[in-house]
């Protein structure tokens, strides 16, 4: 190993000699890439707010056979914009093609929902369309790529992939709770009058729905006298139990109602900082909240998508372990009722067996055909077990 000092001076004399090599393109893929979201993430990706501001990226975007129009309008607007990292894009509604060789992959094609609505109503809708998907991201995709679903309802989307997809490591699929980390970061903030990048380690548990926690009480923030625990800088039990946990917990309804539209630049953003978190690591003493496959942490059900405090380093999230809360106090905020979940089992039972021939799973059990062959039962425990949560 050569001393740093004569490093210092052979980069001086010669810098060409220490200069990294360029990194290669990646293919990242967006889908739904002619919504709201997805017009909002494109430029995003492609300035290096998701993978790195020295990380060239050919983008796939899949959209509808009607949204084809308007996806070409994104295309021309992306290479009108004259982006850098932008070295190709391929804009199309052939899923196959979309999902080839990506090593990323965002899924937000699906519908929103509108003012009125649950997230879970929009299981008939969304959950084919992780089906269908599920079978393109395992044939096609880069074997190690990883994956963030958007769409809601957002946990139950990636259990489907995961239950539909099972040659894709659990582990590289994810689902999108850091909106809600970033809004409770958000309020935090507001009440201390700090800014947000001073405050850090707040908790999404649970779902991204109104059943989530929203837990303030292991956050740190930067003052003029230095790193203090939140809860020692907030003396207001009433706002950490109730105002700040109804606030987060409601608030893409909020945003709705003002808009009439749901949340799109704060969800991009979130989903660029879910990845960069991802793939770049987790600064050191912090955490973020991420929907991951359970592994059976804090008792939550193995195999679950569940959203935990986790820590990422070269490529690969763990959750942090801790003494954060029992899943008492996640339980006691939790709005789902047995009816809901009576009426959710139901719908998703009526969608796998009747309603949709592709989601038959005695029907794709006797394809007896490639990898995605699945049991049924394992699969449908996995899926009613988690709209425990949504
Ligand atoms: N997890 C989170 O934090 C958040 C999730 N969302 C969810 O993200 C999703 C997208 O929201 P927006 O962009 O506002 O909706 P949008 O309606 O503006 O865009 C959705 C796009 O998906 C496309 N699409 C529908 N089916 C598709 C399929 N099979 N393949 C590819 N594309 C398809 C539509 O044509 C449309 O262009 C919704 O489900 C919404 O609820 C929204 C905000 C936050
Ligand atoms: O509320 C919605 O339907 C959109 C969303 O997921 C959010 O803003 O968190």
């Amino acid at each position: 190993m050569l001393p740093s000092s004569l490093l210092q001076r052979l980069a001086s004399w010669c810098p060409w000699l220490l200069r990294d090599e360029p990194k290669q393109p990646v293919k990242v893929l967006v889908t739904g890439a002619a919504g709201q979201i997805g017009y909002a993430i494109v430029a995003m990706i492609a300035r290096g707010l998701m993978l790195g501001p020295d990380q060239p990226v050919v983008l796939h975007m899949l959209d509808l056979p009607k949204s084809t129009d308007a996806l070409s309008g994104v295309r021309m607007e992306l290479i009108d914009a004259a982006l850098p990292l932008l070295r190709g894009v391929v804009a199309t509604s052939d899923e196959a093609e979309a999902f080839r060789g990506v090593s990323f992959a965002v899924l937000i094609g699906g519908w929103p929902r509108k003012e009125g609505m649950q997230r879970k109503d929009l299981i008939a809708n969304n959950v084919p369309i992780y089906q269908s998907q599920a079978f393109a991201l395992q044939q096609h995709a880069a074997p190690n790529c990883k994956v963030l679903v958007v769409a809601n309802p957002a946990n139950t989307n990636a259990l489907v992939l995961k239950e539909l997809a099972p040659a894709v490591p659990a582990k590289n699929i994810t689902c999108l709770t850091r909106l809600d980390h970033n809004r409770a970061l958000g309020q935090i903030s507001e009440k201390l009058g700090v800014h947000v990048g001073d405050v850090r380690n707040a908790i999404v548990w649970g779902n991204h729905s109104s059943t989530q926690f929203p837990d303030a009480s292991h956050a740190i923030a930067r003052t003029q006298h230095g790193e203090k625990p939140v809860r020692e800088l907030i003396a207001d039990e009433k706002w950490f139990k109730e105002e700040f946990v109804t606030v987060v917990q409601q608030r893409g309804e909020a945003v709705i109602k003002a808009r009439k539209q749901s949340s799109s630049l704060s969800a991009a953003s979130a989903a660029c900082n879910h990845m960069r978190d991802w793939i770049l690591g987790t600064p050191k003493g912090t955490w973020v909240s991420m929907g991951v496959c359970s592994d059976g942490s804090y008792g939550v059900p193995k195999g679950i998508f569940y959203s935990f405090p986790v820590t990422c380093e070269k490529g690969e999230w763990s959750i942090v372990q801790g003494e954060f809360l029992s899943l008492y106090q996640i339980g006691s905020n939790s709005s789902t009722t047995v009816l809901d979940m009576i009426c959710l089992l139901f719908e998703v039972l009526r969608l796998m067996t009747s309603h949709d021939p592709r989601w038959s799973f005695r029907r794709m059990n006797s394809m007896k055909r490639g990898p995605w062959r699945i049991s049924s039962s394992p699969a449908l425990k996995a899926i009613s077990r988690s709209l425990v949560y949504t």
